[in-house]
């Protein structure tokens, strides 16, 4: 029987400790589920799919991943996203991008799989870099999955700096085709998701080369293995780089190309051409080509989100199950969650989770109005959002990775354990600190823009700036903090136009004093990157006081605007020295700003769980799921840890014998010579 209460899914037979946290909630999780997924539809389409996944057996993994080889990862992976192929146009709709990720993410889990990239890489800049032309060629075949393919930019030697990729791709007038060629071995694309062994197309990204000019790189479409026997075509040397920190169930590889021929239709040219005689047709913008990567960055805030939400809803339940210690009734032990250095650990982390989410959104919606505007020809947004989501990218999987590792610790021993599922989550979320630009490379891509925009404030030019800067030319005008979320975003915008004011000039005065643009550039870069991180910060503040501001129903804007409060008072406590040093914010304040985090964490408290349930994550996502396989244990539903735990040790590969060759081979040997 379920018991209806605001938390909608009480359960008998679950764990009482997280029966009583979910009958302390104010607000009900469906209706937040609707915030933070962001219309009722979608919320409930993801439940939906849920239900409708967790009854078809061959969705469900087979063994438990982590006791697997590589190849039989590969195996289990490819067997999962084929069969869910097979069901998808019932399960989901087919166009919606949401509903896609949701289900692969249900489904896959985190080790990845040889169509994650096809979906996410391969096909997008077919859609935005291919001709109408292409996309009927192409696009169809790769929509349904006739061919598979990956996005093969990076190589062995470089892969921040694009403008030095050494493939090249060199027009040939006689046969109007293009040359594709490795020089180098760091010339070889290294690193692309699925292309060692599984895809058969690729898009490359490749220096086009005209009558022995350079015009940077470009995207080519390439078939890499034949559609029959799946074997490499001439001129073509593909493989898997190996194992990697996470995502072993996917196929990242390497490609080299022996002067191997394509057609000249093959430069995908919807913004850009090289015509018969080899005149090449500039795209509105110098930097169209990557176009591409601005729209995976703007996926990533939410993305990242989700994936800490999930490590996060293992150690929040998980916290409410597990009892250590006393507070002060001594006949019975506390359970850890309502330890405040637990709390602290943990509470300001679904802060962020949420704030990411609702930065995300936000950061989607730009993507999409600029890739209409590039569709019609304007490309005046692309340098505001290409500073944007540079910072977003790099501060949101940054923060998650944090965020990710205190759950982590906050599970104590079990959470080192796989079965904990967390260091899976880790593996791949870290993973976006690099891929998508290195983060330390993308902050200073913003950087730039900063310091262009102090300086325009700086010669009397603030009409100039943007929106998202218009701030850097405001008047200091000291705040009072107790008036609520308008003052600490004045605050944190001091704070930010201040680094970023003190950043540039010191970068000015290096240039004054002889030293070189570019070696200017570089002695101010750790202030640079601290400029980014402020401002980015500071804009993921002011979309989560948007969103909260935006909510209509009492109960949701009540738990969501403590946890505003609490992620305020966080953040601002983080940077606080930054107005400290010049007496903007006096301790007074300081004191204020700590008082305020501590008595969030405990209002915070009796909805804890309650906010980790609305992101809705199934057992299977989470991989707590015993029934169908034995697998991680620690985040269920259920809060039934204890035995799970020991059905998972019991499920070892080494408890299917007692005594192992290790022993016969070599321990037991090791004894007996000592005896004699
Ligand atoms: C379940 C799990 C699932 C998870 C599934 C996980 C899958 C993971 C898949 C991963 C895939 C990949 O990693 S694919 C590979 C991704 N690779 C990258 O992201 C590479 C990062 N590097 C770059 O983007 C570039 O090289 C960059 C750093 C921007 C430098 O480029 P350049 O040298 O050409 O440019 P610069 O000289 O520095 O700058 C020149 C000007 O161009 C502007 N500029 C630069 N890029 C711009 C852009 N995109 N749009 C507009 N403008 C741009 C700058 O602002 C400058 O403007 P001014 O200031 O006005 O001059
Ligand atoms: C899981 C994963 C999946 C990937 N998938 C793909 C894919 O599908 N397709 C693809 O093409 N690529 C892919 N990549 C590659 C990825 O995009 C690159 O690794 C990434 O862009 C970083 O480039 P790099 O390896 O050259 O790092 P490097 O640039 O060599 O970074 C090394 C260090 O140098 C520093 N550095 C470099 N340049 C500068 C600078 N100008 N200023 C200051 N510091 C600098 C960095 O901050 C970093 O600390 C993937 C990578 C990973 C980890």
């Amino acid at each position: 029987m379920t018991m209806v209460f605001l938390n909608k899914e009480i359960r008998d037979g679950d764990n009482p400790d997280l029966t009583e946290e979910r009958k302390t909630a104010t607000f009900d999780t469906n209706k937040m589920a609707e915030v933070i997924y962001g219309s009722e539809k979608l919320a409930r389409r993801r439940r939906e799919i849920s239900q409708a996944v967790s009854l078809i057996p061959e969705l469900a993994d087979s063994k438990p991943l982590p006791f697997l080889s590589r190849n039989e990862k590969i195996l289990e992976s490819t067997r999962k996203v084929t069969a869910l192929n097979e069901h998808l146009p019932r399960l989901i709709n087919m166009n919606d991008e949401d509903e896609a990720w949701h289900i692969h993410s249900e489904v896959i889990g985190f080790e990845g799989n040889p169509l994650a990239l096809h979906h996410s890489l391969f096909i997008p800049p077919l859609v935005i870099q291919g001709s109408d032309e292409q996309h009927e060629k192409w696009l169809g075949r790769a929509k349904r999955r006739e061919i598979i393919g990956c996005y093969a930019q990076t190589e062995l030697g470089h892969g921040s700096n694009i403008r030095k990729l050494e493939t090249t791709a060199t027009y040939s007038l006689s046969t109007q085709e293009f040359i594709l060629h490795t020089p180098t071995i760091n010339a070889l694309k290294w690193w692309p998701g699925a292309l060692g062994k599984s895809s058969n197309h690729a898009v490359v990204v490749a220096s086009l080369i005209i009558k022995e000019q350079n015009y940077g790189p470009h995207l080519f479409m390439v078939q890499i293995r034949d559609e029959q026997s799946h074997e490499p075509l001439p001129g073509i040397a593909v493989g898997d780089i190996g194992p990697k920190m996470a995502f072993n169930g996917a196929d990242n590889g390497f490609l080299g190309f022996n002067n191997f021929r394509i057609p000249r239709g093959n430069l995908l040219n919807r913004h850009c051409n090289v015509e018969v005689d080899g005149t090449y047709v500039r795209p509105p913008h110098d930097k169209m080509n990557y176009a591409g990567m601005i729209r995976v960055r703007s996926r990533m805030a939410a993305e990242q989100g989700t994936f800490m939400a999930q490590a996060l809803t293992i150690a929040v339940r998980y916290s409410a199950v597990r009892r250590q210690g006393f507070l002060e009734n001594k006949s019975q032990e506390v359970k850890v969650l309502d330890y405040q250095t637990q709390q602290h650990r943990l509470f300001p982390a679904i802060a962020r989770s949420y704030a990411f989410i609702f930065c995300g959104f936000e950061t989607i919606q730009k993507y999409e109005t600029l890739q209409n505007e590039m569709n019609s020809g304007n490309v005046s947004l692309m340098a505001d959002l290409h500073a944007l989501t540079s910072g977003i990218k790099s501060v949101v999987t940054y923060q998650t990775g944090e965020g990710i590792e205190q759950a982590r610790m906050a599970c104590g021993g079990h959470g080192y354990s796989m079965a904990s599922y967390i260091s899976e989550i880790y593996g791949c979320a870290i993973g976006g600190c690099t891929y998508e630009g290195e983060n330390m490379v993308m902050l200073l891509q913003l950087a730039r823009y900063l310091v262009k925009s102090v300086e325009l404030a700086m010669r009397g030019k603030p009409g100039d700036l943007g929106p998202m800067v218009a701030y850097l030319a405001y008047p200091d005008i000291k705040v009072d903090l107790v008036t609520g979320p308008e003052a600490y975003v004045k605050m944190f915008q001091h704070i930010s136009k201040r680094q970023s004011i003190k950043a540039t000039e010191k970068f000015h005065r290096k240039m004054e004093s002889g030293v070189s643009r570019d070696e200017a550039w570089n002695q101010c870069a750790v202030e640079l990157t601290r400029a980014s991180r402020l401002h980015t910060r500071l804009y993921i503040i002011e979309t989560f006081i948007r969103r909260v501001d935006s909510i209509e129903d009492l109960s949701i804007k009540m738990v969501l605007t403590d946890l505003m409060n609490l992620h305020l008072n966080y953040e601002l406590l983080d940077v606080a020295s930054y107005a400290l040093e010049d007496g903007f914010m006096s301790s007074t304040q300081m004191g204020f700003i700590k008082n305020q985090l501590y008595s969030s964490l405990e209002k915070i408290r009796p909805n804890a769980v309650s906010l980790v349930d609305s992101f809705q994550f199934s057992d299977l996502q989470l991989r707590s799921n015993l029934l169908n396989f034995l697998f991680q244990v620690l985040g269920r539903r259920d809060g039934h840890v204890y035995q799970n735990l020991f059905e998972w040790a019991k499920s070892s590969p080494l408890n299917q014998t007692e005594v192992l060759p290790s022993v016969t081979q070599y321990l037991k040997p090791m004894m007996e010579k000592a005896k004699l």
